[in-house]
């Protein structure tokens, strides 16, 4: 298996608050790997390391082969990110957004064109190529946005809370895609506070008040903690926290 994130004791202090603490783990290639953990754990924190958008206190890290004290750009032109907050522009077409993003991402006018294209026909959304994206139905808004996210091939997608506000079936559908993706060889790195996409994930790691507590396969981590569900797992693990959200 190939190692896509490797990260050895990383830590985020801000004063003398440790929000992220002694995080050791490893990622693989088309992996979906889901990082949980109540309001406040230091899931952003740690994410935010990774993406290379904030320089850790302490330890080690590697994203798709890149250093996150010293290769920060590498890193954000190596991987894809989407969060609930900040996606797509509202205010642009379907297509408009792809081409903008095409062109962050260094694409050539003529691949944009051609994987536009590719991207409506296969999401099924060409009645909408044209149309503002404050005008379409949310579901699509996230199924666009994450195909916005891995347009450019990234080995490695952030997806942060991606599925907040909209039904299971949705949620579903959003899902096969997360899997075609992973089939391609991305890797997807999730947050989230859905316990039934926590099922949907090949492993799971649990922060608590800013450690790993806990990182296994949903079928292991149950037997290890004698439950049934995702649900037990996760209440078991918070129910200890100190911390409390924003
Ligand atoms: N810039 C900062 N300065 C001081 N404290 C911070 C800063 N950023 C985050 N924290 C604190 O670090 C802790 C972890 O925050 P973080 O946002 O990483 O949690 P989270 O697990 O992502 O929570 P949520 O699910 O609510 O987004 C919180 O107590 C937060 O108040």
């Amino acid at each position: 298996m190939q190692t896509v994130i490797h990260t050895e004791n990383l830590c985020k202090a801000f004063g003398d608050f440790k929000a992220a603490y002694n995080i050791s783990f490893e990622v693989y290639k088309g992996e979906i790997f889901g990082f949980l953990g109540a309001n406040g754990a230091g899931k952003t924190t740690a994410m935010k390391m990774l993406c290379g958008l904030s320089i850790p206190s302490s330890g080690k890290a590697t994203v798709a082969g890149f250093d996150v004290w010293t290769q920060t750009e590498e890193i954000k032109r190596n991987i894809g990110y989407m969060s609930q907050k900040f996606s797509l522009y509202e205010d642009l077409t379907v297509l408009e957004n792809l081409k903008f993003f095409g062109g962050i991402y260094g694409m050539s006018r003529a691949e944009i064109k051609e994987k536009s294209q590719q991207l409506v026909h296969e999401l099924g959304i060409s009645q909408f190529a044209n149309r503002l994206v404050k005008s379409i139905p949310l579901g699509w808004k996230q199924k666009l946005a994450f195909s916005v996210a891995i347009f450019h091939n990234p080995a490695i997608v952030f997806l942060d809370e991606p599925t907040g506000g909209v039904d299971p079936i949705t949620r579903r559908q959003f899902w096969d895609l997360i899997y075609q993706a992973a089939a391609r060889g991305i890797t997807v790195f999730v947050t989230t506070h859905y316990m039934d996409e926590a099922e949907y994930c090949d492993r799971i790691s649990m922060m608590v008040d800013g450690e790993i507590k806990a990182l296994d396969t949903p079928e292991n981590l149950k037997k290890q903690f004698g439950v049934e569900t995702m649900d037990e797992v996760f209440y078991e693990l918070a129910r200890k926290a100190q911390r409390k959200g924003d």
